[in-house]
Order: structure tokens, then sequence, then C-alpha cells
């Protein structure tokens, strides 16, 4: 068992990442008492009935009272709302983190709100499923996975080194970056292929009707392996969409300039160029394989161990 890192967490959301974060927390009893809340009582019932932390409220500033890690795993939307209801009941000297998958537009909505003397560090752990919610999550779904701290210029060292120490007990690597940055980057790596998921899905269910359900029918790997991204929690993606819409936009222009080139070597039978950018595509994931990076998701992605 890994030693406690601190005595009171408080986990505001208890979803996929928030149920993860607490099974890890208690498998390796990193803290001496985990409080939950959430908003809906019925998944705060749940929390309780999967026994997840050691006690539970339904108002999220009642949770943060003498907590020394608070970690916020909401949609990114409603971000400013917890800050805002969290703000006046902090401890002087806790760290305040989130999990979501966008960076600036959390800082903008909390950072406000943060007292003197609190530390706020935002994060985003690279891990996830298609599923939601308490019964998705699952202990060891950080492990080998990157975490990347967004910090403000101003953040204390020892504030960042216990949050690093956190989440290396989970088995994340750490990494560091400009939020700007991260958004950039998590545009095209993760909120690209979701957006693009959800399009390819959705014309192929327009389709349908025309097809005959056929689509579903003779639905190959290739396009099923789009369906399980596709079926993504509509409202963190509805919130990602909506709060990473610069980046998003800029990944997307460049997106379509890329398949027009792609569908005009189609129309004019332009082999060679196809046969180019389908070598230099392989040779991507086999970098990526040689990296360490887990990338063979066999079947439909990421399951619980015990599902
Ligand atoms: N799902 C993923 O793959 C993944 C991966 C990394 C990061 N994230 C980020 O983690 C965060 C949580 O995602 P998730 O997959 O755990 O979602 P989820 O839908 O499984 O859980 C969300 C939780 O937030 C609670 N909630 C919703 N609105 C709230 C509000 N206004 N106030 C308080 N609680 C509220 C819900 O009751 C639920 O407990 C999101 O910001 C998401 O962007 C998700
Ligand atoms: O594996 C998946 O299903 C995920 O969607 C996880 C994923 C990703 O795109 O990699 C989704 C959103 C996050 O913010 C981080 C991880």
């Amino acid at each position: 068992m890994t030693a406690v890192l601190f005595d009171r967490i408080a986990l505001i959301g208890i979803g996929l990442i928030g149920s993860s974060i607490a099974r890890d927390i208690r498998k390796l009893g990193l803290a001496k008492h985990v409080v939950i809340s959430t908003r809906s009582a019925e998944t705060l019932k749940r929390a309780e009935e999967l026994d997840l932390g050691s006690s539970y409220t339904g108002s999220a500033a009642e949770a943060v009272e003498g907590a020394d890690l608070v970690v916020v795993s909401v949609p990114v939307g409603a971000s400013e709302a917890v800050a805002q209801e969290i703000a006046s009941r902090l401890k002087p000297g806790a760290i305040v983190t989130d999990v979501g998958s966008t960076k600036a537009s959390v800082i903008a909505q909390m950072a406000p709100h943060m007292p003197d003397g609190v530390h706020f560090i935002p994060g985003h752990p690279l891990a996830g499923t298609e599923k939601s919610g308490p019964d998705a999550g699952f202990a060891g779904l950080f492990k080998g996975r990157w975490c990347i701290f967004t910090p403000l210029p101003d953040t204390d060292p020892e504030a960042l080194a216990r949050l690093r120490n956190f989440w290396e007990a989970l088995g994340s690597r750490v990494d560091e970056m400009d939020a700007v940055h991260h958004d950039k980057v998590l545009a095209i790596v993760s909120h690209l292929p979701h957006i693009i998921a959800y399009n390819i899905v959705g014309t192929a269910d327009d389709l349908e009707t025309v097809t005959e359900s056929e689509v579903i029918k003779y639905s190959a790997s290739g396009f099923r392996d789009f369906t399980r991204l596709a079926a993504s929690d509509p409202t963190m993606w509805r919130d990602v969409c909506l709060h990473n819409k610069d980046a998003i936009l800029e990944m997307l222009a460049r997106f379509s300039e890329d398949l027009a080139y792609l569908q005009r070597a189609i129309r004019w039978g332009e082999g060679d160029k196809l046969m180019e950018l389908f070598t230099r595509t392989r040779a991507v994931r086999r970098s990526i394989i040689e990296a360490g990076q887990d990338v063979d998701v066999p079947d439909f992605g990421r399951q619980r161990p015990d599902a």
C-alpha cells in the first residue's frame, strides 16, 4: 500500500473520472478521509452504494471544508458554478485541481474565484472511455497514461510537487504545459477524432433510411470503432466543443483542407498521392507503438477489468 498523501480529499463530481480516482485512492490508501459530492442525488446515492468514499454530501461547499485536496471532475461548462460554490469554504493551503478536457476555459472560469492562499492547479488525465457515471469508473484507469498540468505562472512548487506525487501514485506520467498549447494539442489528438466520429455515425444514421438498415447490419469493424467514440457522453462533448472553440475550429479548417486534397486525388485517380499519405500515416501508428503508448485497443476500447 502507498503512503497517505492527503488527510482529507474532496471529490466534486463522481462520474467516470471522479469514481476512477476514488477507487484508486481507496485501493492505494492515499487519503484518511474521502468526501464525495455531486449535484444529482441519484448519482450520490449510487456512489455510496458503491462505497466509493468515507462520507457523502449534496453540497460541494460542505464537501471542501477542511479538505487538503479538492478534485473537480464535472463537465467543463460547470466549472465556474462549482468554483463559485466552493470558494468561500476552501481551507487555506488547500490544493484545488480539475480533470477537464479543455484548460484555458477552465482556468478563466475557476481562477478568479480562488481565494489567496489556495493553490489552484489545473490538470487533465489523458485517459477515459466512452462510458460515463460512477459505475463506469475503475481502478487503474490512469496507469501508464499522461496527466497534463497547466499551472498558472505563480504556482507554488511545493503544491505542484504534492499533486504530481498524487497522480504518479495513480500510475500516471505527469507533464506540464501552457493551457493554450494544451488546448491546441488536444484539439487534434482528442477533440477532432470525437467530432469526426459523431459526424460519420450521424451521416450513416441519416443514410439508414436510404439503405434500409444495411448500415447497421453490415457495419464493419472500422465503422464500429467510430461508433465507440460517438457513444461518448453528449454533455461532456458539447462542453468540450463550446469551451475549446477556437482551437477546434482551427484544426477543423486544416482537416477540411486536407480532406479536399484527398477527395481530389481520388477523383483524378492520383494513386501516388494516396500511397504517399497512407504510407506516412501507417508510420505514425508504428511510431506511437514504438514510443510505448498503449494504442492497441482490443474490441471496443478499454474495458473495466471486472466488467
Ligand atoms: N470521459 C473521459 O474520457 C474523460 C477523460 C479525461 C477527462 N475528462 C473530463 O472529466 C470531466 C468529467 O468527465 P466524466 O467522464 O467523469 O463525466 P461523467 O458524466 O461520467 O461525470 C460527471 C459528473 O459531474 C457531475 N456534474 C455534472 N454537472 C455538475 C454540476 N453542475 N455541478 C456538480 N456536479 C456536476 C455529474 O453528476 C457526474 O457525477 C469532464 O470535464 C471531462 O471533460 C473526461
Ligand atoms: O478513450 C476514450 O474513449 C477517450 O475518449 C478518452 C479521451 C481521449 O480522447 O483519448 C477523451 C477525452 C479526454 O479528455 C481524454 C481522453
